[in-house]
């Protein structure tokens, strides 16, 4: 199967929305909802992107998993059963939703380690809890010590998403010819260390399954 390419956008302000419209290269769009210190509302997003709503994706990162605003959780929580609502599909952390009730049906469940490995088991246990439900499990984590080992096992499950951070961006390539589903990309900046540009991973991933 071929690993689809998202494009990381960092959305500041609502003029970024339009961005996205020239992303032509990827195969899905993460808007960074979290890189504005007010949220930018749903009908915005509607208005401006409603007819590429499929290949969207919301994130409201939390601050301790990599997000830049904090937001606070009740609104986060609040916006999130909204998009629900209306369709959207979006990526809200396992450590989130041990805390609020938003659904998880056909959205991303993610979980990110910036500073030290997870243990197997607490990811497997994640991955299992969720996995049946949700659209993909994505497991990203800091590329230190055993990290190839911990992620090419977690290759296993369906449904997967590993993404090492702050190592050669073409490592997510190899993952991703192995089985993780997504591979997450930078538009102008990184949303994350360790993304290549998105345009580049499309061709790489091009030049191998089409
Ligand atoms: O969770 C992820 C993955 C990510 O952290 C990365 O490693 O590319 C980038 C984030 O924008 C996204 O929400």
């Amino acid at each position: 199967m071929r690993p689809l390419i998202v494009a990381s956008l960092p959305i500041y302000k609502e003029d970024d929305l339009l961005k996205a419209r020239n992303i032509k290269e990827a195969d899905m769009i993460e808007l960074r909802l979290d890189y504005s210190q007010k949220l930018i509302s749903l009908e915005k997003i509607k208005e401006i992107l409603g007819d590429l709503k499929e290949k969207l994706i919301l994130t409201i990162r939390d601050v301790n998993e990599g997000g830049v605003y904090k937001i606070a959780d009740s609104e986060k929580a609040k916006y999130l059963q909204e998009a629900d609502l209306e369709g959207f599909i979006y990526d809200v952390e396992a450590s989130f939703l041990e805390r609020f009730d938003v659904p998880f049906k056909g959205k991303i469940v993610s979980a990110h380690y910036f500073n030290e490995l997870p243990k197997y088991e607490e990811v497997e246990k994640i991955i299992k809890k969720y996995s049946q439900d949700a659209l993909f499990i994505k497991i990203a984590t800091i590329g230190k010590g055993e990290y190839k080992e911990l992620l090419t096992k977690l290759l296993k499950f369906d449904k997967i998403i590993v993404l090492p951070m702050g190592v050669d961006p073409l490592e997510r390539i190899a993952l991703g010819i192995l089985g993780s589903r997504l591979i997450y990309t930078f538009v102008e900046t990184q949303t994350a260390p360790g993304q290549m540009h998105y345009s580049k991973a499309f061709k790489i991933i091009s030049c191998l399954y089409d």
